[in-house]
């Protein structure tokens, strides 16, 4: 799959495709199916298919503090995208100047003049441009004047409701995992480098991987049942995911990772924990003494587990 980042970009082989437009945030059933349509049209009109997102994701750039928590960062969107089949993502900035693109002007500078799109598929509720004017009936309108056909996506529900990325999100925060997983055909997932911490775990009778997380706000907090894969073996284990109240970090969140029975350096590698279900929330401990007997607890539930 190949990235181009910004219109500037854009090359003249790059004209002529089928493409959709979002944010595709956690890439979910939703997303895929729109996915799978483009694979198709994209084999019946040989041409490759084109994903144009966002970054930062307009909600980001508009009110930073408020946005919602990212499902997967950049690098992970790519990834999921990558393995939907998508042959290109165009990446645009989303910025001040941008965000003044009127309806009509994206069309032409994105749609028209830097991709040639053929054929265009989007959800029925989907808009753009300036104030959000842009709308279905709005492409359908140019892709008539401008020689591309516009689709809109049947809409994936499960269970009655529709699937989104607010969906995925409100599942992670009540600790529904099992819905979280329906809807994102996988179960969620954060990948990251494993850094140095304050080497407290050993004391603590666990020591843990502390995964890197490039992002202000995370999906979920507290304690959970978690796997991870290394070197082809998938490893159960149990995460923390918070500010550390007990040890009083430095505020940000982060992910600690102990490992059943799992011994070696884990120092600068990739992982990517997988969330299977909550055990508890985080708390703010009275002592490193009972938060070690807190996580032994809780090591004792993963065991009992993974042994079921
Ligand atoms: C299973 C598990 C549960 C944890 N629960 C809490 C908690 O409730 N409150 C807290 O302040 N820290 C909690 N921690 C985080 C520990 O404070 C942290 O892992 C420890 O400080 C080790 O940090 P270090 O890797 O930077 O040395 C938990 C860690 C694990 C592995
Ligand atoms: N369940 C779904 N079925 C069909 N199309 C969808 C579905 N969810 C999203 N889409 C479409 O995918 C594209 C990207 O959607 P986007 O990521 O912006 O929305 P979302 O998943 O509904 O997220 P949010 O919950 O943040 O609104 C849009 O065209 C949108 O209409």
């Amino acid at each position: 799959m190949q990235l181009v980042r910004g219109l500037h970009n854009l090359r003249p082989q790059h004209r002529g495709c089928v493409a959709t437009i979002g944010n595709f945030d956690g890439v979910h059933r939703g997303h895929q199916a729109i996915m799978a349509r483009l694979r198709e049209r994209a084999g019946e009109l040989g041409v490759p298919s084109c994903v144009v997102i966002f970054e930062p994701q307009p909600r980001e750039f508009f009110s930073p503090q408020t946005a919602p928590a990212r499902l997967t960062r950049l690098r992970d969107k790519l990834a999921l995208l990558s393995a939907e089949g998508v042959d290109r993502v165009l990446c645009l900035a989303f910025t001040r100047r941008f965000r003044e693109l009127s309806a009509a002007e994206f069309v032409q500078k994105v749609l028209v003049d830097g991709l040639a799109v053929r054929h265009l598929e989007v959800g029925d509720d989907f808009r753009f441009g300036c104030d959000r004017a842009g709308d279905f009936a709005f492409l359908s309108q140019a892709g008539a004047r401008e020689g591309f056909s516009v689709e809109a996506a049947k809409t994936v529900v499960l269970d009655g409701v529709r699937v989104s990325s607010t969906r995925v999100r409100e599942a992670l925060a009540s600790g529904d995992f099992a819905l979280a997983e329906h809807l994102l055909g996988r179960p969620f997932q954060i990948a990251g480098r494993v850094l140095h911490g304050q080497k407290l775990g050993r004391q603590l009778d666990a020591p843990t991987a502390n995964v890197q997380l490039k992002r202000c706000h995370v999906p979920l907090t507290g304690v959970y049942l978690v796997s991870t894969e290394i070197d082809g073996r998938a490893w159960p284990g149990v995460a923390n995911i918070g500010v550390r109240p007990t040890v009083a970090g430095d505020g940000s969140a982060h992910l600690e990772v102990h490992l059943l029975d799992f011994a070696g350096d884990l120092y600068g590698r990739r992982l990517t924990v997988a969330f299977h279900h909550k055990l508890r929330d985080e708390q703010r401990f009275a002592s490193l003494e009972a938060l070690k007997t807190a996580i032994a607890a809780d090591i004792a539930a993963a065991r009992a587990h993974w042994r079921t």
